[in-house]
């Protein structure tokens, strides 16, 4: 009897641009990303190196394809976004054997595995230029 029924405002609708993400939710989501990236990268890797050994012609065209400054962007943006997945993978391998994964290391691995990508982004760009 004389109960209050406060109702509940449903659905939240959380808009993520508005909310300050931790770093390791951004390294969370950068691992996905890049995850995806490498996924379609190598459909089209695989594709020039299949091209580039079915003949002479085929070499000397992929040759051509991949000269130039864009197309070494895109190569160096692949690299990177492979160099973070695979450092983020064993990020997560380590946080899945039970280390790093409470509040303060989780987000300061976060931080080592970004730090170790932008170190591996810059020999990918020597390597690439
Ligand atoms: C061809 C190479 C690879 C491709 C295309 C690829 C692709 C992906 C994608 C798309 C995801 C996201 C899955 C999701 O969040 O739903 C993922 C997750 C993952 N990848 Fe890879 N990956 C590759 C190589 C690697 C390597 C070399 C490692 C290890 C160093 C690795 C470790 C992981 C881990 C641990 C996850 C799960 C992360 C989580 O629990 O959120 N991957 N991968």
């Amino acid at each position: 009897m004389g109960q209050t029924v406060t109702k509940k405002q449903r659905p939240v609708h959380l808009d993520l641009r508005t909310i300050r993400q931790p770093v390791a939710a951004i390294a969370s989501i950068l691992h996905r990303v890049s995850g995806v990236i490498t996924l379609f990268a190598l459909a089209i890797l695989l594709w020039l190196l299949s091209y580039s050994l079915s003949s002479e012609a085929g070499f000397l065209k992929v040759v051509d394809i991949v000269d130039g400054f864009f197309v070494w962007f895109i190569l160096w943006g692949i690299l990177t976004a492979l160099a973070y997945h695979i450092v983020g993978g064993i990020r997560h391998m380590i946080m899945d054997l039970g280390y790093c994964s409470e509040l303060e290391t989780g987000a300061l691995s976060a931080k080592v595995a970004l730090g170790v990508t932008a170190f591996l982004s810059v020999l990918a760009g020597i390597m690439v230029w």
